[in-house]
Order: C-alpha cells, then structure tokens, then sequence
C-alpha cells in the first residue's frame, strides 16, 4: 500500500524545462494522483500576491450583510452561479464564480455602496480564474502526457476548450467550541464544517488559509490525515469524473473539514473562522466521459456518461433538492452503480 503522506511536487520543471524534465514532473504527479489521489504544487506560476487578494476579496465579500449577500443567492442548481448560505449539515457559506454565465455576480457599483473599499470584484475574480483554468490545463496535460493517451499532452484540449469551471469563495464561520465538545463523539474529530465527500468533476485546484481542518481519507478506510496549508503551493485532488475517464488509474478520495482544536478558542469562547477558495475544474458540458482502455485486456470499469448531466446531477444533490436529483441520475442510467463511495457531495 502506498504511503498515506500528500507529496509537493515542484512544477517548475514542467513549465520552463525540456521533454524529459517535462516527462518526469508528469509522472511524479501521475503517482500522487494514482497512489493518493491529492497532492501539494509549489512553483505553480501563481503568485503568492494574487492568491493573498483574493482571500482580502473573499473576506471582504463575506462581511458584507446578509440581506445584501441574498440578493444574489443561486437560482437554479444546475447553473451553480451566485452566492449560497449555509446549507444543512455544513458550516459554511460560499460565492460561485463561472466562465460563461455570471449574471449573479454582483457589480461595483452595488458593492462599494456597501464597501467602498471592494471595488473590481468581477475583475479580480476573472483575472484570478484564467490563472487557475491555465494551471488546470496544464495539469491535465501532465496526465495524458504520463499515461500516453492518444493526442499526446492535448488529449484533453476538446474537452477543455468550452469547459466552465467553477471558481468558489468560502468562509466557515467561527464555531463556539462549547458545540465542538459536545457533538465530539468517539471516532469524530469535532464539529465537521464539511462532511466527508468527494469531488464531482474532473480536479480541484484548492487555497486555503492558515486555519487547518481538511482532512483526506486516502484509502476510504476512516484512517483521515491532515492535509495542513503549506504557504506557496496549490493543493490538488481528482474529482469522481476523472476518476472514471481514467478507469480507475486516478483516485477521487474522500475529504472534509473539521473545526480546530477546542484549545484555539478565543476568550470569548469562539473557535477561528476559516476561508477556502476551490477551483472545481469540470470538462464541456457536451463531452461524453467514456472511460479509456489502454489494451485489449483491460475493461471499462464504469458506463459512459455526459459530463453536463452528470454535474447537474450532482449539483442537485448538492443543493438537496431531490426531484432534480432523481432526474438527471435516471438520464444518466447509472443508479445501479452508484459511484465508489457511499458518501459523495
Ligand atoms: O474548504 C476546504 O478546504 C475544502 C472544501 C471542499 O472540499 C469542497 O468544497 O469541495
Ligand atoms: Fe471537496
């Protein structure tokens, strides 16, 4: 069994080196994603600035009131676009950045009525998501490049060039510890701020701040270690839809996020927020993931699906509402196989 630690990998390498230094990034991260299924980049090519404003973004967007923050709350869960308050069973509220489709994105001028200080946000938001899409892309090219699939390292460019990803703000707020001890049970590491899940689409890029609390589940075994925030590096792990292009060879692994040590409290009894910022990383809508066999012997593990009614289908589950659910599972004729897990998002 491979050892249970979330390697760093410097990409350095990759981006400024030749084919072979290329090759034996790609590889590197091709082990981590097959062996644990997350992994730490540091010298990603994004800078620790840009990172750091869009936390100052981030915190600034949550502290803006309620009422002005639900003008803007998601429509429909399959558009997945606009802000979200806390939903049943996690602690947290998030914002949902897109591509294409931003019509719920506050404007200047609405904000800095309320905060003349956040000004740009769309902008800042966009700049940061191209960085994020062009890592991802590169990332995806490290993979086909690893494992050989046909088309070299642009085997994924199809299905990546009308891609809309997911760019998402998050805060958990601070947690009275008095409530962590309490709901503490025997195998429970405190109050949990999200439940153990895996991720839908094809790889998430996450930053997080100094806080702690995500753990990962590297052999679905309940055996969680912590994934600690080490400044520099993008945390990255592979989504369910990857996992079942690749056949298997990549593991989209269970995670969540615990509240911090009761020891932490402040002296008014309260435990730290936290804020977290993933970039879920879905293919085109239009692109049919049919899982790749490299040989005659090898068998596809999982049905084809489409990639657009397989996010919907798991963005109503999501967003709990399970009429939406229970339609697009039956579009996509997979409820007999249910994914790996029990527990999925
Ligand atoms: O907040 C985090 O660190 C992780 C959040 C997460 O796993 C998710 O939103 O899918
Ligand atoms: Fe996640």
């Amino acid at each position: 069994m491979a050892k249970a630690e979330i390697p760093v990998i410097s990409f350095e390498p990759f981006l400024k080196g030749d084919s072979e230094q290329r090759k034996a990034v790609a590889d590197q991260i091709y082990r981590a994603f097959h062996d644990i299924g997350f992994l730490y980049l540091k010298d990603s090519g994004i800078l620790q600035g840009r990172v750091d404003s869009i936390f100052t973004l981030a915190r600034q967007f949550f502290d803006l009131p309620l009422d002005f923050k639900k003008r803007y709350t998601i429509r429909d869960p399959a558009e997945n676009q606009g802000y979200s308050p806390k939903l049943a069973g996690d602690h947290r509220e998030s914002y949902e950045h897109r591509r294409f489709t931003n019509e719920l994105c506050p404007t200047s001028q609405e904000l800095t009525d309320h905060n003349p200080e956040i000004a740009n946000f769309q902008v800042i938001m966009d700049e940061f998501y191209k960085e994020c899409f062009a890592l991802s892309e590169q990332v995806l090219k490290c993979l086909a490049l690893s494992l050989g699939l046909p088309g070299g390292e642009h085997y994924f460019d199809s299905m990546m060039e009308r891609s809309d990803p997911q760019l998402r703000i998050m805060h958990y707020p601070p947690v009275p510890a008095a409530s962590v001890t309490a709901s503490r049970g025997a195998d429970d590491a405190g109050e949990k701020r999200a439940k153990p899940h895996c991720d839908y689409g094809f790889c998430t890029l996450l930053f997080q701040d100094g806080v702690g609390g995500l753990e990962v589940d590297p052999f679905h075994t309940g055996n969680y270690i912590a994934a600690k925030p080490i400044p520099g590096t993008v945390l990255i792990n592979i989504g369910d839809l990857l996992h079942r292009l690749l056949n298997g060879r990549v593991k989209s692994t269970l995670h969540r996020v615990v509240a911090p040590a009761v020891e932490v409290a402040d002296e008014s009894g309260m435990l730290p927020s936290r804020y977290s910022i993933p970039f879920f990383v879905h293919p085109d809508e239009r692109a049919n993931i049919n899982p790749i066999v490299l040989s005659d012997q090898e068998e596809q593990l999982y049905k084809g699906v489409n990639a657009g009614i397989w996010r919907a289908w798991r963005t109503s589950r999501f967003y709990n509402v399970p009429e939406k659910e229970k339609y697009f599972l039956d579009q996509l004729g997979i409820a007999h196989e249910l994914v790996r897990t029990a527990i999925i998002n």
